[in-house]
C-alpha cells in the first residue's frame, strides 16, 4: 500500500504524515510531496520513528515520483482561511492548485483513490472530477471529499454535551463541508435533546471551523484535528482496500438524489466506494436544513465544473 500526501509540509500535512507513519500497516510506503523546501526534512524527521512504514520526501520537482504507484493520494495542499473569510474565498488560491495536482494524478496513478482536503471542498472535488474526466480516467468510486472532520467534531461535541464517551458516539453528517451545507443527523442518535439543544449543537458543528480560525487569530485553521480526521479516513480506506467492510461519511458522486456530489455514509471496499448508503430518516428540523442547503451546495459544485470544464 502506497499513500501519497500532497501538501505534506503544511499544518495538516505534517500532522497527517505523523499519524500515518505510526499507524499505516507494516510494509506500507508513505510519499510526502510539497513545494516547500523543508519537505525532504519533514520526511527525514519522520523516518527516525521506528515503524515498518517506509517514508520518502519529495520537493518541488518530485511530484511525479511521489505519485508513481500510489494507491491512495490525500491532498491537503493549499491556503487556509484567516478570520473574516469564508471557505469559498479560498477558491481563487486553491482551485488552480487542486487542478494541477489532479492532472498529475491522472497521468501517474489514475487508479488511485483520491481524498481532497483542500478548501472549498464542495467545489474542489467537482474540479478534481472534471480534470479526471477530461483525462478519461474518472472513476466516481475513487474520488472523495474528506468530510471526516465534521464527523469527529460532532462526536466530540455530542459527547461533551451529554457526558458520553466520545468513542461510543457514531453519527452521520451529510451534505457538504461549509456552513449550512454541514448537517449532523442528531435525531438518529436516540438521545434526548431539546429543540434548543438541537439548534445550538447543529450551529456549533456547522461553524466549528470558524471557531478554530478565530481562536488561531490569523495563524491558520484546523490542522491537528484535521490531521486526525484525515488519518481516520485514510486508515478506513486502507482497511477496506484490504477486504474489511468499513463505513465512513464522505462527499462523493452518488446517486444524485440531491446534488451531483453529496456527503453521506459510504461503504468502502477494495475499489474505493462499494456502495453509497442511504442516510436514513431525518427530523422535520433536519429536512428543512437539507432543503435550505441545496442552492448553496449546487452553486459551489457548479463553480467547480465551470472552472475546470
Ligand atoms: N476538509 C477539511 O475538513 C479541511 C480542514 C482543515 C483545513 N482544510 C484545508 O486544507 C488546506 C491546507 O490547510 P493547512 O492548514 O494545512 O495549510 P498550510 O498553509 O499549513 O499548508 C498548506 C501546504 O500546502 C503547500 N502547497 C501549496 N501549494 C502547493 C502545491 N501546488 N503543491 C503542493 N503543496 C502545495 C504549502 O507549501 C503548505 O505546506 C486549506 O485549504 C484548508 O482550508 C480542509
Ligand atoms: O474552517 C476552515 O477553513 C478549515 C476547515 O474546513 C474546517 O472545517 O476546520
Amino acid at each position: 500500500m502506497k499513500v501519497a500526501v500532497l501538501g505534506a509540509a503544511g499544518g495538516i500535512g505534517q500532522a497527517l504524515s505523523l499519524l500515518l507513519k505510526t499507524q499505516l500497516p507494516a510494509g506500507s510506503e508513505l510519499a510526502l510531496y510539497d513545494i516547500a523546501p523543508v519537505t525532504p526534512g519533514v520526511a527525514k524527521d519522520l523516518s527516525h520513528i521506528p515503524t515498518q512504514v517506509a517514508i520518502e520526501g519529495y520537493g518541488q520537482d518530485g511530484l511525479n515520483q511521489a505519485l508513481t504507484g500510489a494507491d491512495i493520494v490525500l491532498i491537503p495542499a493549499g491556503v487556509p482561511r484567516k478570520p473574516g473569510m469564508d471557505r469559498a474565498d479560498l477558491f481563487n488560491f486553491n482551485a488552480g492548485i487542486v487542478k494541477t495536482l489532479v492532472e498529475a494524478i491522472a497521468e501517474q496513478c489514475p487508479k488511485a483513490c483520491v481524498g481532497i482536503i483542500t478548501n472549498p471542498v464542495n467545489t474542489t472535488v467537482a474540479i478534481a472530477a472534471e480534470v479526471l474526466k477530461k483525462a478519461g480516467v474518472y472513476d466516481p468510486k475513487k474520488l472523495f471529499g474528506v468530510t471526516t472532520l465534521d464527523v469527529i467534531r460532532a462526536e466530540a461535541f455530542i459527547a461533551e454535551a451529554k457526558g458520553l464517551n466520545p468513542e461510543e458516539v457514531n453519527i452521520n453528517v451529510i451534505g457538504g463541508h461549509s456552513g449550512v451545507t454541514i448537517l449532523p443527523l442528531l435525531s438518529q442518535l436516540g438521545l434526548d435533546f431539546s429543540d434548543e439543544e438541537i439548534a445550538a449543537l447543529t450551529d456549533r458543528i456547522q461553524n466549528a471551523g470558524t471557531e478554530v480560525v478565530e481562536a488561531k487569530a490569523g495563524g491558520g485553521s484546523a490542522t491537528l484535528s484535521m490531521g486526525q480526521a484525515a488519518a481516520r479516513f485514510c486508515l478506513s480506506l486502507v482497511k477496506a482496500m484490504q477486504g474489511e467492510a468499513v463505513v465512513e461519511c464522505a462527499y462523493v458522486e452518488g446517486p444524485g438524489e440531491h446534488t451531483k456530489f453529496f456527503a453521506q455514509p459510504v461503504k468502502l471496499g477494495p475499489e474505493g466506494v462499494e456502495a453509497v448508503l442511504p442516510y436514513g430518516d431525518v427530523s422535520a428540523f433536519e429536512q428543512t436544513a437539507l432543503e435550505g442547503m441545496m442552492d448553496t451546495l449546487q452553486g459551489d459544485i457548479q463553480k467547480g465544473i465551470e472552472f475546470a470544464g
